[in-house]
């Protein structure tokens, strides 16, 4: 059986836009892709604004029935108490919040983010309903000193999914530091081979239709002119869009990918 995976195409908006661009950029995103007569059943789209953002987003897609969805950038591996400046999974999903990004390189180095609290957080979504989206990926200099690169994806996948449980809903996004925010988008070749050794990984920790029924996306350096050759490849289930989801047109044209000849 060859398992279905609805493409996912997410916007990482990363530190940008306040509630009231937020409101705005949202808005004009569905009237482009209504416009366009996208089909949200043929390629999902999301959105990951900063959490001032959040409580308007989900107004703005509940009051108008919108059918872009939305997450956050992170959450904390707790679920409530002294934790200054953190965010409880349990309060995103009181907002209605679906996914929840999870160890994103720029949280990895800027906030000493170890596959172990990574794993934490994955946990603590799982456990308050939200989807984790795991994100791993190697530097450049972890590429260059390795026959293997794929193996340091692999082992983030390994340590950040300890202990899943069973029946847990988790998307992967491989996101090679070296590839974000720099222009330098891995060929299709290297993100399928990352994203198959991370598919087989899948299929040895969870089992073979488990990992068949799991997205996993690429991120760094998306745009227009190269998503359509990235999404041909048979590991590659969508993408996590940096810089280009920040603007209108450009979101919308990665969104709409199958336009594109040849996909
Ligand atoms: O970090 C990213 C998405 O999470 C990728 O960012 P860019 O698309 O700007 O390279």
């Amino acid at each position: 059986m060859v398992a279905s995976r609805t493409p996912l195409m997410a916007g990482n908006w990363k530190m940008n836009m306040n509630h009231l661009q937020a409101i705005a950029f949202v808005q004009k995103l569905a009237w482009t892709l209504k416009d366009a007569e996208h089909d949200y059943d043929k390629v999902e789209v999301a959105v990951f604004p900063p959490f001032t953002d959040i409580r308007s987003v989900q107004t703005l897609v509940s009051t108008d029935k919108l059918k872009i969805g939305f997450g956050a950038q992170d959450c904390s591996q707790h679920d409530s108490g002294a934790y200054t400046g953190e965010t409880s999974a349990e309060f995103l999903a009181a907002l209605d919040t679906k996914y929840v990004l999870v160890g994103h390189s720029e949280r990895r180095t800027l906030h000493n983010e170890t596959d172990e609290i990574c794993q934490a957080k994955v946990t603590a979504a799982l456990r308050h309903g939200l989807i984790p989206v795991l994100c791993v990926g190697e530097t450049l200099e972890q590429r260059e000193a390795s026959d293997d690169p794929a193996s340091i994806a692999v082992a983030q996948l390994r340590k950040g999914l300890e202990n899943l449980p069973a029946d847990a809903e988790i998307v992967i996004a491989y996101e090679p530091v070296w590839a974000i925010g720099t222009g330098k988008v891995a060929t299709a070749a290297q993100a399928q081979e990352v994203c198959h050794a991370i598919r087989v990984e899948l299929a040895t920790l969870l089992g073979d239709e488990r990992a068949a029924g799991i997205r996993i996306l690429y991120g760094g350096s998306v745009k227009p002119d190269n998503v359509a050759s990235i999404m041909r490849e048979p590991d590659i289930d969508g993408a996590l869009v940096g810089g280009a989801s920040l603007n209108i047109d450009d979101f919308s044209s990665i969104v709409r990918y199958t336009q594109h000849v040849g996909v």
